[in-house]
């Protein structure tokens, strides 16, 4: 086979109308799972609505949002055409371009609604290169047979640095005093600075930053306290409260660190500014829907609260420029007045480490659907791998010349009774492996099958699409 990559169409020995790829081992998927990755491999995949054969360089990309290098090295070396913006799109250039692609990467400031997954008609996967989801209709995608995947923990730790940060910023009022030296103004004060030993460090969410600010916090003699929905394993000598309110009585820091859901949109508010000790501070950096802006500024004016740290905002820019004004957000102009309040854009988890991290961890995911049909670390859709064809297996040669196993991945909606059509119908073939899993409607199956033909994978093609619950299939061999 020739090294050189031709996406034209040939005819196989098995008569299979397939296409021929690049067989560069750079071209190839890594998998950790998988033994033979260093060798030459050759994935062409179908996508189930052309009823063709991919080979990886007709598989487009779009990458919005600055994702890393890291991340884009890796799809570009997949032979993909990968194409790349640095900031978010508004949402009709966003309908144009996402019409075309079958794999998108994004990060925070995209919103992939349902007028938009609507048109996105060639798209089978969504790669949000960071850990929030809330940007993506998360239903809609599964409904439509789209997986979602994200980065769960690699942004974590910076999050939680940055917060420890913070923290000793607003106790010694850092920002101010860098301002006013800025402006030429010494201004050597003492009044109302602490230390943070001995402080308490109310965590609301005790996830993964949560748990890691939790170590770090006690690592400098702060004690912690949190609040979780869940009942969670303490670290250390942290403890968990049972009430938010419990949390906000006993307090001196309190941070957020939960997710952007119907029930934490203006979890602190004025009630509970109204909770929280006199000349205590507030940490945001989850999501700016959890903070009720005016209630803030009002608790910070009447000196309920002594100093607060914000990096996220109901309404973020999709780009970097002069954009934090009334315009965006309303009361904008009113939090840049106010002292000791520390506003970063949205750069929690920007760290060159995190960012590289996120962009492999992606990336790693989004080829490993395309060309493998895994789910494993969506979001949406079930989890479900299968063991890679590798040169360990019995019938290696054949995975060699491609046509001689066959895997069919389907996803449908998960309606009693589906599971018998779909085994009647593989159960005529040589079914190597299995694996089938269900999230709530849907419901996504793996098979692993030898010996087959060009008839038979039409065949097979032909009466998977024909199932009324069908939503995609998509045969990769
Ligand atoms: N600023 C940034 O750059 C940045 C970076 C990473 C993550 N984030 C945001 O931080 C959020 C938290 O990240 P994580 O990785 O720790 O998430 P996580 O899912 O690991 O933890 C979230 C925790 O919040 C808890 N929770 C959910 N609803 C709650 C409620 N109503 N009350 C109390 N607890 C509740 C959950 O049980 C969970 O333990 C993310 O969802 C994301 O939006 C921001
Ligand atoms: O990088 C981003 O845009 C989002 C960072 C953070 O909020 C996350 O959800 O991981």
């Amino acid at each position: 086979m020739s090294a050189a990559r031709d996406i034209r169409p040939r005819q196989d020995d098995l008569g299979v109308q397939t296409q021929h790829i690049s067989t560069s081992p750079s071209a190839s998927f890594h998998s950790p799972s998988s033994h033979s990755s260093a060798l030459a491999r050759t994935i062409p995949v179908i996508n189930a609505k052309h009823l063709k054969p991919f080979a990886t360089t007709d598989i487009k990309v779009l990458l919005l949002e600055n994702v890393n290098q890291a991340g884009r090295d890796m799809l570009q070396q997949q032979g993909y055409q990968v194409e790349f913006l640095k900031s978010s799109l508004p949402e009709d250039q966003l309908i144009e371009k996402i019409r075309d692609v079958h794999v998108i990467g994004i990060r925070s400031k995209t919103k992939l609604t349902e007028r938009v997954l609507k048109e996105a008609k060639n798209l089978i996967v969504i790669g949000c290169f960071c850990i929030g989801t809330n940007q993506v209709d998360l239903q809609c995608a599964a409904a439509q047979g789209v997986a979602v995947f994200n980065s769960p923990f690699s942004n974590s730790r910076s999050v939680a640095e940055l917060v420890i940060g913070e923290i000793i910023a607003l106790a010694r009022q850092l920002g101010d005093r860098s301002n006013e030296m800025h402006n030429g103004t010494w201004n050597k004060v003492s009044n109302k600075c602490w230390e943070i030993r001995g402080k308490t460090l109310g965590i609301i969410g005790y996830g993964h930053i949560g748990a890691q600010l939790s170590v770090l916090a006690e690592a400098m003699s702060m004690s912690v306290i949190y609040f979780d929905v869940l009942n969670m394993m303490s670290l250390g000598t942290a403890h968990q409260v049972e009430s938010l309110d419990q949390l906000l009585a006993q307090a001196d820091f309190i941070t957020c660190h939960v997710p952007e859901l119907p029930e934490t949109k203006g979890m602190i508010g004025k009630a509970q500014f109204e909770k929280m000790k006199t000349g205590s501070y507030l940490i945001n950096a989850s999501r700016g829907t959890v903070v009720d802006i005016p209630a803030l500024v009002e608790a910070m004016r009447s000196g309920r609260v002594a100093g607060a740290a914000l990096d996220v905002y109901p309404n973020e820019p999709a780009g970097n420029g002069d954009y934090f004004t009334n315009d965006l957000n309303e009361w904008a102009t009113d939090l840049r007045s106010l002292k000791n309040l520390i506003l970063t854009p949205h750069i929690g988890g920007s760290t060159e480490e995190a960012q590289s991290a996120i962009g492999v961890e992606v990336a790693q995911a989004l080829t490993q659907y395309v060309n493998e049909g895994t789910t494993l670390g969506a979001v949406n859709l079930p989890e479900v791998t299968l063991r890679s064809l590798t040169m360990d297996e019995p019938n290696h040669c054949r995975l060699t010349f491609l046509l001689l196993f066959l895997q069919v991945v389907y996803i449908h909606k998960n309606i009693p009774g589906v599971l018998r059509k779909v085994n009647e119908i593989i159960g005529d073939h040589n079914v190597d492996k299995q694996m089938t899993d269900s999230r709530g409607d849907v419901a996504y199956l793996m098979a692993d099958i030898s010996n087959v033909n060009a008839a038979v994978i039409k065949d097979l093609y032909e009466r998977f699409e024909s199932l009324s619950s069908r939503i995609m299939t998509r045969i990769l061999y």
